[in-house]
């Protein structure tokens, strides 16, 4: 019985499917796996509204893509540089004033002349470095290398100009960085609610053109000629507490903002050639990374340099002492603006300079206007007359003779140098523009400033774009005839496709200026702000006919576009309009019909070989001039690749077909065979041929070759001797030509060699 009972084997273990037991396993097993409150009410940890769901929803994806961002590396040791302000605006819009008053805020200083970096203490741990924009594209492209924040200054009573959108399309292409915008003259308007709507339209508008929510400032006025205090507070602060991005292509290539530099050269080599090479020192914060001895710099509108050496010297405004305590005391208030004349101190590389206020100068004190001596009891010493004299004279002979010009005719404006150094083109462009002719077709002289005459050129298009519209100015349209006609079809269809973009440029002629407005489709049938503005003032405009046309033809040209910005467009066609020389085209061809032609014209220039051959061995006389333009090419200094534009020399060659066609055929797509060809005629055959192409032996196959066979260079070695008679004939009456020529003019000819040499050195 025992032994059975051993045996016996035992039920397995039935759980219970229901009942109170199997719910209380039930709930054990949950709270293990760790769903023990769902139970309680599931809903209390879920939404329950969409706007709750879309807020929880956009914070998890802003905190998955701040994971998914690198971790930016911070390269920087010690003070971090001046973060760089640049103050941007069309002309007068108050750029230099906001600066002043900025200033003013920060330091307590009232600054005469806002000129080059003016470098601020603004907190504890940051300084600011204020530029002013210039107003000319050039500038703007500078500016935007090195801006950590853009404040964009518009007239807030005209509306938006064109030169803030170029700006904007400048900055995108470097990077982007941190954008302001900041409406001047409000006080302009005399109407409140007009005040209202302007300022929420100019608002709506930039924020399409940079990003919802962008912040746009409001200076609603003058107050003793300054902006109010309490705006350029709240200015100041957002200033001092904004977060700048680094933006990547700068944190990795070293770079500096010039806020002093001087000429060193030696006086006695440049008394000996004014115009020699000048060493000059650059003063300025480095920044994005380390700069090395020895490296290439490029210097924008000067060109590429060798750096000699990099010295780094005494912080000219160093942050206040880290002691514990909130904001700045009055001395530590520091500011350095060496070439707005402006700081006490400053360091050179083996001085430090004391600047002296010149109220508190006693030495040279300014003698009255009726000549009187001042200083008492004495009589004038010779010497102090002399310094007196010295100090009287405002520019040197050089720099007065640097300034004046002649005037050849009396109607047409004076060319200053600056403009001499530009293009034909660009002058002719110029010229043109000074001559306006106003809608109620009175030809005015417009004051254009020296540095406007690359707005000047863009304003061209549109100019006309607006005389086209306006029925009064047919006429004046068919007698200008003859000037449209010198300029390209592709500018003429630049300034059509203008016609067709959301943003228009509208030329007019405003307090003894031209304005460039923009005008946005989408916003015509709203209004202006000049609509507001003119209602209120009546002051703005010199002629009301004129603007009212300017109105009327922006009606008429209304294409229904969206809101969308397509003002890059206009930028794009101007810049077509304005192309000169392009490489690209000259080396490869052009895209479609061009190329073709090319193709053609080099096909048949390999025909006429003979006349080519007998058009090199003419006499050198005969191509005098062609050599010593060529000459000039090759006296370039070939490190500075950058200066190869600006050289008038060179772009005449570019007319020159033989040079482009040398130039291509040592490209990839060009036909290497004929540039060694080309090479070999020059260099010489015969003697040198031999020597080159010696006689050989094929040690793979055993064929023996004599120097007498070609090479040829596109893939099959060798051609043989028989099988090429036509070659062979022609090599034998190059030879006899040259003879015939060495006889006539016995030195050697390797100049064309030369000349492609250098421009590979350019171009490779
Ligand atoms: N009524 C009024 N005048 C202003 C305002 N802002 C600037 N101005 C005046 O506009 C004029 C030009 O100011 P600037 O600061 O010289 O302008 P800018 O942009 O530096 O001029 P440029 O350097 O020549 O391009 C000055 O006379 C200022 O007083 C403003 O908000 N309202």
């Amino acid at each position: 019985m025992a032994v059975g009972s051993e045996e016996q084997t035992h039920k397995t273990h039935r759980s219970r499917q229901s009942g109170p037991s199997a719910r209380k396993k039930e709930k054990s097993d949950k709270q293990k796996r760790g769903i023990a409150n769902e139970k309680h009410n599931p809903k209390a940890f879920a939404f329950r509204s969409s706007v709750k769901a879309k807020r929880l929803q956009s914070h998890a994806s802003e905190k998955e893509q701040r994971r998914l961002h690198l971790p930016v590396i911070d390269r920087s040791t010690g003070e971090p540089a001046p973060y760089v302000v640049v103050v941007h605006g069309p002309p007068k819009v108050g750029k230099s004033l906001l600066i002043k008053s900025l200033v003013k805020h920060y330091t307590k200083h009232n600054l005469s002349d806002v000129r080059g970096p003016i470098t601020i203490v603004s907190g504890k741990q940051r300084r600011v470095q204020f530029v002013e924009c210039p107003n000319d594209v050039n500038g703007m492209i500078d500016a935007a290398k090195f801006a950590d924040l853009a404040l964009l200054l518009i007239d807030g009573s005209y509306g938006f100009e064109m030169e803030t959108f170029e700006f904007l399309n400048i900055l995108q292409v470097h990077g982007f960085p941190r954008v302001m915008g900041v409406l001047t003259h409000l006080d302009k308007f005399k109407d409140v609610k007009k005040l209202r709507k302007t300022k929420q339209r100019l608002k709506h508008r930039f924020w399409t053109e940079i990003y919802d929510g962008a912040k746009l400032f409001y200076l609603s006025g003058l107050i003793h000629g300054k902006y109010p205090k309490r705006e350029i507070h709240n200015l100041a602060r957002f200033i001092s507490v904004m977060k700048f991005h680094p933006l990547s292509w700068r944190t990795s290539h070293p770079y500096i903002l010039v806020d002093r530099f001087e000429d060193v050269t030696p006086p006695e080599r440049v008394h000996a050639d004014n115009k020699c090479d000048r060493n000059i020192t650059l003063y300025g914060y480095l920044r994005g990374c380390n700069l090395k001895k020895g490296t290439k710099v490029h210097i924008a509108g000067v060109g590429d340099c060798q750096l000699d050496s990099v010295t780094a010297l005494a912080d000219p405004c160093p942050l206040p002492s880290v002691a514990k305590k909130k904001g700045l005391r009055e001395k530590e208030k520091l500011f350095y603006a060496p070439m707005s004349d402006l700081g006490d101190l400053l360091y050179d590389k083996d001085a430090v300079y004391i600047n002296i206020n010149d109220h508190m100068v006693q030495f040279s004190k300014v003698d009255g206007d009726d000549g009187a001596a001042t200083n008492k009891g004495r009589g004038r010493d010779v010497g102090e007359d002399l310094v007196k004299t010295l100090q009287k004279t405002k520019y040197s002979i050089n720099e007065k003779l640097e300034q004046s010009f002649i005037n050849l005719f009396s109607r047409k404006p004076s060319i200053s140098s600056e403009v001499q150094f530009n293009s034909n083109n660009t002058m002719k462009n110029e010229s043109e523009n000074f001559y306006f002719q106003s809608e109620n077709g009175e030809e005015s002289t417009s004051s254009l400033e020296g540095d406007d005459v690359e707005q000047a050129n863009g304003t061209e298009a549109s100019n006309k774009e607006t005389m086209q519209d306006g029925s009064e100015t047919e006429g004046n349209e068919s007698d200008e005839s003859d000037d449209e006609s010198n300029k390209s079809s592709e500018g003429d269809e630049g300034s059509a496709k203008a016609l067709n973009s959301d943003v228009k440029e509208v030329t007019e002629f405003q307090n003894g200026r031209l304005r460039r407005r923009a005008v946005f489709a989408s916003d015509e049938g709203q209004g202006s702000d000049k609509d507001d503005v003119d209602s209120d003032l009546s002051v703005d405009s010199d002629d009301p006919e004129e603007t009212e046309n300017d109105w009327k033809s922006e009606d008429q040209t209304d294409d229904g576009m969206g809101n969308a910005s397509k003002w890059k467009e206009t930028l794009v066609s101007r810049a077509v309009s304005r192309q000169t020389t392009n490489l690209m085209q000259l080396v490869y061809g052009k895209h479609s019909s061009k190329s073709i032609n090319t193709v053609q014209e080099s096909l048949g220039s390999g025909d006429s070989d003979d006349s080519e051959d007998e058009e090199f061995f003419k006499p050198k006389e005969s191509s005098d001039k062609k050599s010593s333009e060529r000459m000039d090419v090759d006296n370039f200094n070939a490190e500075d690749c950058s200066k190869i534009g600006a050289d008038q020399v060179l772009r005449d060659d570019w007319s020159n077909q033989d040079i482009i066609e040398t130039i291509r055929d040592r490209f990839v797509t060009g036909d290497w065979a004929k540039a060694a060809r080309r090479g070999q005629e020059v260099e010489g055959s015969g003697d040198e041929d031999a020597a080159i192409y010696g006689d050989f032996e094929d040690l793979e196959t055993g064929e023996e070759y004599d120097g007498q066979e070609t090479l040829n260079l596109e893939g099959d070695a060798k051609v043989s001797k028989g099988s090429d008679l036509a070659d062979e004939e022609r090599r034998l009456k190059k030879l006899a030509l040259r003879a015939k020529f060495d006889a006539q003019y016995p030195f050697p000819l390797t100049f064309s060699y030369c000349c492609l040499e250098a421009f590979d050195k350019f171009y490779s």
